[in-house]
């Protein structure tokens, strides 16, 4: 008979800030692995009951997380970055974040990073939409000289966003250019359609040397997103042709799977 002892994971309790279109879909899927729970919902007050009915027993839902927590995963908004990760990370807890154009405001990179030191703790910033974050901050380590990204969507993407002063969204027939700028300034006036522009912009050249252009293109049905990258390591293009979640047109669906595939990791004996 063997001897040998096997250790047994223990379930990873996340504490989820945010039940929108990305939440309540990790919600449901993330209910199929064992090894991670969802025990806490942190949503403002006025969002609380449709949040308590969408959860049922399952999780607490309240207003803050709670001192207990040890893993926090963000999907609710700029403001519920600033709100919520930066003291969870100065109290030492781990988190991981979806809203990563909030990174654009003044200090905030600087703010999150001294929570962080703190706290001594972790803020993992998730590839969200997007695919090759690993690849573009691998190659900045020898040195980039160009980092491009280009975000396409169709018009209804771009609903109650300043893109409705730039064009009539509801009448125009081809594709039309409503912001070339740079990864600071397009995360800055488009909190929920530039966070890929900022993560980009974070692995690579930085903010302010990440050149964006944003495009309402009624001619397609997919958030589509191009990247373009030249450096030491060789060149780079990458585009992808995400399907938008049913909930949200704005949000692509493989945000929710990046999410999911950290949460994954955190509960598997091999990540990848
Ligand atoms: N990194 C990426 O690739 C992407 C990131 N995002 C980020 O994820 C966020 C959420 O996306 P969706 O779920 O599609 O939006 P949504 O509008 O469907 O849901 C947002 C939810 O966040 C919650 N919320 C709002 N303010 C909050 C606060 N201060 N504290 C706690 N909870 C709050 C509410 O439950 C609300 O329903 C976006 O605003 C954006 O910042 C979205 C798409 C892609
Ligand atoms: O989900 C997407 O396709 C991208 C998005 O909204 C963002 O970058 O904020």
């Amino acid at each position: 008979m063997s001897t040998t002892a096997r250790k047994i994971r223990p379930v990873q309790p996340v504490t989820l800030i945010g039940f929108g279109a990305i939440g309540r879909s990790i919600f449901q899927r993330i209910a199929s692995n064992p090894g991670v729970r969802i025990t806490h919902v942190v949503v403002p007050a006025e969002y609380a009951e449709t949040t308590r009915t969408g959860v049922g027993d399952a999780a607490q839902v309240c207003q803050q997380v709670p001192q207990e927590a040890t893993l926090v995963l963000e999907c609710a908004g700029h403001s519920a970055l600033i709100e919520h990760v930066i003291p969870a990370l100065e109290r030492g807890v781990e988190c991981a974040v979806l809203s990563i154009g909030a990174l654009s405001g003044p200090g905030v990179v600087e703010q999150l990073a001294q929570a962080a030191e703190q706290g001594g703790a972790q803020v993992h910033l998730l590839s969200g939409a997007i695919g090759g974050v690993d690849a573009i901050a691998a190659a900045r380590l020898a040195g980039l000289d160009e980092v491009r990204y280009t975000g396409r969507k169709p018009p209804s993407g771009w609903r109650d966003t300043p893109a409705e002063q730039v064009c009539d969204l509801g009448a125009i027939t081809e594709p039309t250019v409503i912001l070339e700028a740079t990864a600071r300034e397009a995360a800055q006036l488009y909190p929920k359609n530039a966070n890929v522009a900022a993560t980009i912009a974070l692995a690579g050249l930085g903010l302010d040397a990440t050149r964006v252009r944003l495009i309402a293109d009624p001619t397609v049905t997919e958030n589509i997103h191009h990247i373009a990258v030249r450096g030491e390591f060789g060149e780079m293009e990458l585009t992808m042709r995400g399907k938008p979640l049913a909930d949200n047109p704005k949000t692509s669906a493989l945000t929710v799977l990046s999410a999911l595939r950290f949460l994954n990791n955190r509960a598997a004996a091999t990540t990848i």
